[in-house]
């Protein structure tokens, strides 16, 4: 699976985001090592605190059916750069040590960044 073709993914999950109140889709897909892709999208509420981002969507999709090892995330949105992740969804990565993160846009922009790079002195269950 390419960088392209996981973006493409993301962006075919962000076909199914719930977001009538900001009016902002996200969709987001990541890669097991079991190759397999898991995709998601923002999901919003009424009671605006309890929306989900895509990335956390895709991430708990891939958790919650048994895997525990990622090759990369995906993520795309309609920005004017490539849409960088909320500072929640990369503690979430950082948890499950997502070593490739790619920020896309619509138009056609991205790029890759590490965990390290997004969120530098990460929490960690090494801190516990
Ligand atoms: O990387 C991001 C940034 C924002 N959102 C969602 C949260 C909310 O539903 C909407 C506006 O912030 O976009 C994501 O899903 N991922
Ligand atoms: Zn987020």
């Amino acid at each position: 699976m390419t960088d392209e073709e996981l973006i493409e993914k993301a962006k075919a999950y962000r076909a199914h985001s719930y977001s009538p109140y900001s009016h902002f889709p996200v969709g987001a897909a990541v890669l097991a090592a079991s190759g397999k892709v898991y995709g998601g999208c923002n999901i919003e509420n009424s009671s605006y605190p309890l929306g989900n981002c895509a990335e956390r969507t895709a991430i708990f999709k891939a958790v919650s059916e048994g895997e525990r090892d990622f090759t990369a995330i995906a993520i795309v949105a309609d920005t004017p750069g490539p849409c960088s992740p909320c500072g929640a969804c990369r503690q979430v990565m950082a948890e499950f040590h997502i070593p490739k993160v790619i920020m896309a846009n619509l138009k056609g922009e991205w790029c890759v960044v590490t965990m390290d790079q997004l969120l530098p002195y990460a929490f960690s269950d090494t801190d516990l």
